[in-house]
């Protein structure tokens, strides 16, 4: 049985329809990677899934007793509060120290704890972040562009420690990513998302590859593989809001188009 199921979507946001008949699923351990334009409806997908959004018409359906970490695309905190890393994992509700600190450690911040807050770095906080999601013991985590701000080195150290708790932990990962051909190699799909489901597919590792290590060197540690796809259709047709962004990009990759 699927974890989480979402059917013929339709999502509209102030009068903008953010997403129409999306089918989206995700089965236990499985890692899945969504990408898409800025814009596209990502975090709207993501929001839906949680039950934060509820959709205009279609349906999300949970497996009972199902249990959501979300990492959110950000998190703004008032830098002049004096609040350090473990008494952060302990809002809203109290959880106990232990468990707090095996969250650090899995999500590899182990050693932040008495951190405070406002000093961490970008890829720490998200380490935090994480270690947060993970209180929930969750089947699920849903992670929203997490890797945003972090260089190529801090992205896939993170890819590398969500690809180890899958493994530890046995949840499943839904990643969301607005780079649209560098996804995190582990990935089991990749579904592309443009208001509506474009296309899915595996990820194409090929970190051999010479446009790859020209882009990303060979220090990634096999963390990133890139996503190729055609898409069979051009959406400026079919669609009544602006894709102006390119999203023509049934190419492959060069290095002149992603920098
Ligand atoms: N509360 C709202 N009212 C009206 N429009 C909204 C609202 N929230 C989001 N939108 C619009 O919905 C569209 C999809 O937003 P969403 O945040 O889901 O996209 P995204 O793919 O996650 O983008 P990004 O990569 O920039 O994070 C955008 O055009 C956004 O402006």
């Amino acid at each position: 049985m699927n974890l989480i199921e979402a059917q013929r979507l339709e999502v509209t946001l102030g009068s903008h329809k953010v997403l129409s008949h999306v089918d989206f699923h995700v089965a236990p351990g499985e890692i899945v990677t969504i990408v898409g334009p800025n814009g596209s409806g990502k975090s709207t997908l993501l929001r839906t899934l949680l039950g934060a959004l509820r959709p205009d018409a279609g349906k999300v359906t949970r497996k009972p007793g199902l249990r959501l970490g979300y990492v959110p695309q950000k998190l703004m905190m008032d830098p002049t509060l004096p609040m350090n890393v473990m008494r952060f994992l302990s809002l809203p509700k109290r959880v106990p120290a232990a468990e707090r600190q095996a969250a650090l450690d899995e999500a590899g911040a182990g050693t932040l704890g008495e951190r405070p807050m406002s000093g961490l770095s970008g890829g720490q906080f998200q380490r935090v972040l994480l270690a947060r999601a993970l209180l929930e013991k969750p089947d699920l985590l849903l992670l929203d562009e997490p890797t945003q701000g972090l260089d190529q080195p801090g992205s896939a150290a993170f890819y590398r420690q969500v690809e180890h708790i899958r493994e530890h932990l046995g949840c499943a990962v839904v990643m969301v990513s607005h780079e649209l051909h560098v996804v995190m190699s582990a990935s089991d799909r990749v579904v592309c998302l443009n208001g509506h489901v474009c296309c899915q597919g595996h990820p194409e590792v090929v970190a051999q590859a010479a446009e790859y290590r020209a882009l990303f060197g060979t220090g990634t540690a096999g963390a990133l593989a890139l996503y190729r796809h055609e898409h069979s259709h051009r959406h400026d047709a079919a669609c009544d809001h602006d894709h102006g962004h390119a999203h023509d990009h049934g190419h492959a990759h060069t290095r002149s188009e992603a920098s």
